[in-house]
């Protein structure tokens, strides 16, 4: 998974135009997060959340989730089924890759998602939350920051866990 995600960074990074490298540090060695979520069925599911709507926030995530369906994601002011598609996995970014003043300063957006029960059948996902390493700045290059321009240093933030 963490290989997977280390492409995954590495094609961003081509297309925010910045060194395919860039984010390898940020990333390698890092101590990233797996979690299993499970979902029981619910009796009344219009009045309960399997998880309550959230941007992870962390950089990148992965997740595979079963066929049952539930996850939700929030786009145009409506939310969206995911569908489940065999064999597929969902990405999604994360508020350190994501909001402005990290690492790509806003261009990439993390996607408000949620989770949903339903009263026949439980559901699992399985996620991998790609950290960056706890000794990183996390920060966007100066290229990413044309508001920084006649500023001497681009400032940053530590991910804290
Ligand atoms: O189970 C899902 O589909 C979503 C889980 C999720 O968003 C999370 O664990 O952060
Ligand atoms: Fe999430």
């Amino acid at each position: 998974m963490h290989g997977l995600a280390l492409s995954i960074m590495e094609l961003s990074a081509i297309g925010l135009g910045v060194d395919r490298m860039l984010y390898r540090e940020f990333f390698e060695d890092a101590v990233s997060i797996m979690r299993t979520n499970l979902y029981p069925t619910c009796q009344e599911p219009n009045l309960s959340l399997g998880t309550g709507p959230h941007c992870d926030p962390n950089a990148l995530t992965i997740l595979h989730q079963d066929l049952v369906g539930g996850l939700d994601v929030f786009v145009d002011n409506k939310w969206h089924k995911v569908r489940p598609i065999p064999g597929a996995l969902v990405i999604n970014i994360g508020d350190v890759f994501a909001v402005r003043k990290a690492l790509s300063n806003g261009i990439y957006r993390s996607c408000l998602h949620r989770a949903v029960v339903n009263s026949h059948k439980e559901r699992r996902s399985l996620v991998f939350f790609m950290c960056p390493r706890a000794d990183k700045l996390v920060k966007p290059q100066r290229n990413l920051c044309p508001q920084m321009r006649g500023h001497k240093k681009v400032s940053g933030f530590h991910m804290v866990r």
